[in-house]
């Protein structure tokens, strides 16, 4: 079980974003995280649990006695009271423990993008060994399925010791086979099942793949992107055109926002750069390179730094948190991407400092801390382009100011895509895209065209459009 549990976990993992029953989302990764669970229980040897080979064992007991129980039986009962009742905590405990590591596998399947953002789901899987090292939450989940494994491998020599002492000979086979077999057949059903789900899940293949590919030396990389001619559909919704001959250039160490009403595909433009997809037509290129022959685990873990409206976080110390975006960098890089990050005083001044464990998906940072860290995150890796989607709008204002600092120092001399939901966001953007129906229909100079952008989409009465309306507000704040 813990072997298959794991590859499946695994398989999982390493697939891609973009199949049906994809995980993008904690949702998702309850889902998949219980799946690895239950289906791996039921299908290899959950046919028969605790509580009912307890009462199978007291029924041929009893039976096998010929309801003759007399006090020679008596220390007998005593002893099987006393082991069920050992079981019974044994099985609480195992109960527990199977929790833990579906806990564990959802927030690593929840935090999926992220692993994959940052490259790190082949590293995760090959370094499963060393989990007792690291504590990021992939690499927690084959130690704690093991720790479960072994849990219920205990309670199931407790309960065959206790099967044993309660007299479950041979003669009472048949009793056994008439009393359970309905249960059993239901269970049989449910685990063949089970089965075939986890072996359906371990063949799939993702389509992308991983590794391979070239790479382009560090100081010859420029950082230039783009966007050819690029048709695109998900997967899931084929006859759904989000972005139709989509064209855009990211000229190397510049900075360029995309505007747009919502849902026209902004996200979509950076998920294909992350080559979390392929287009359906037209090419993405970097230096002129198409990305499709570029190595992905190179593309997304050293090129480009991802950072999106609610980063997510794992389970560990902020030190393992930032050390994510590149597990070799030294303590002393850590500190130096943090202070980039404008996180380096808040952090220090935990008791903890670097070692303060975050809660599960780091909830106990405010959402401005939260942010940083994932900046200092994406920094350390020193990435050529940063993709920032909507990184401070889900922040309050002076959260927003604080993290649009660390933004501000972090994108010098980077190629910087900046999906933007509010004005502050593009106000350092050298130029302005604006998209509607999957296709850039204007392209602005920064700070003068503020205004034009303003006028031209009042001029064409845009309803329901929030950018635009905050982008109004704004200008017109500062006009005034
Ligand atoms: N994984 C997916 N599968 C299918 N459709 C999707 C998926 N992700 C996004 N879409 C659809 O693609 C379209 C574009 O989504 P996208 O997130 O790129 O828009 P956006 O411009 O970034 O929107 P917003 O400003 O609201 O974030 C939407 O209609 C959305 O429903």
């Amino acid at each position: 079980m813990k072997t298959l549990s794991t590859s499946l976990f695994t398989s999982f993992l390493v697939f891609n974003i973009c199949r049906n029953f994809s995980f993008t989302n904690a949702t998702h990764g309850v889902r998949a995280a219980s799946c690895c669970q239950t289906n791996c229980c039921h299908g290899p040897h959950g046919n028969f649990s605790f509580p009912q080979r307890t009462k199978i064992g007291i029924c041929n007991f009893v039976f096998s006695k010929k309801h003759e129980v007399s006090a020679h039986d008596l220390p007998l009962l005593g002893a099987g009271a006393l082991i069920g009742s050992f079981l019974r905590r044994l099985s609480r405990l195992a109960q527990e423990q199977v929790a833990k590591s579906t806990g564990v596998a959802d927030e690593a399947l929840g935090n999926v993008r992220t692993v994959k953002a940052f490259a790190m789901e082949e590293r995760e899987c090959v370094q499963i060994k060393f989990f007792h090292f690291h504590h990021v939450s992939p690499r927690l989940y084959a130690y704690e399925v093991e720790k479960s494994c072994e849990m219920n491998e205990n309670l199931g020599t407790g309960i065959a010791v206790f099967q044993g002492l309660s007299n479950i000979a041979l003669n009472s086979c048949c009793l056994w086979f008439a009393l359970v077999a309905s249960t059993c057949s239901l269970q049989m059903v449910r685990g063949t099942s089970a089965g075939a789900r986890v072996f359906e899940y371990l063949s799939l293949k993702p389509t992308i793949p991983l590794s391979g590919g070239g790479r382009i030396p560090y100081h010859s990389l420029a950082g230039r992107v783009d966007f050819l001619n690029i048709s695109f559909s998900y997967p899931t919704r084929p006859g759904h055109i989000i972005l139709d001959r989509f064209n855009l250039t990211l000229p190397p160490s510049k900075t360029i926002a995309i505007v747009g009403e919502s849902g026209g595909g902004k996200s979509t433009v950076a998920a294909l750069l992350e080559r979390f997809y392929d287009p359906t037509s037209g090419v993405v290129m970097l230096d002129g390179l198409d990305i499709r022959t570029l190595d992905l685990c190179w593309l997304r873990g050293q090129v480009i730094g991802f950072i999106n409206q609610e980063p997510v976080l794992f389970g560990a110390s902020i030190m393992e948190n930032i050390r994510f975006g590149k597990p070799e960098a030294t303590d002393a890089e850590v500190f130096e991407a943090a202070k980039q990050a404008n996180a380096h005083r808040f952090i220090t001044s935990f008791p903890d400092g670097y070692n303060t464990v975050l809660g599960e998906r780091g909830v106990t940072l405010s959402g401005g801390q939260k942010q940083r860290v994932a900046i200092a995150r994406a920094l350390i890796k020193n990435p050529s382009i940063l993709v920032l989607d909507e990184a401070t709008s889900a922040l309050d204002a002076e959260s927003e100011r604080v993290v649009q600092e660390a933004l501000d120092l972090a994108t010098r001399g980077r190629t910087v895509l900046i999906i933007a939901h509010r004005l502050s966001t593009i106000q350092a953007a050298d130029l302005i895209c604006v998209m509607s129906n999957g296709r850039i229909i204007e392209v602005s100079l920064a700070e003068c065209s503020q205004h034009e952008l303003v006028k031209k989409f009042s001029s064409k009465k845009q309803k329901n459009i929030e950018h635009f309306i905050e982008i109004q507000i704004y200008t017109n704040t500062y006009i005034a």
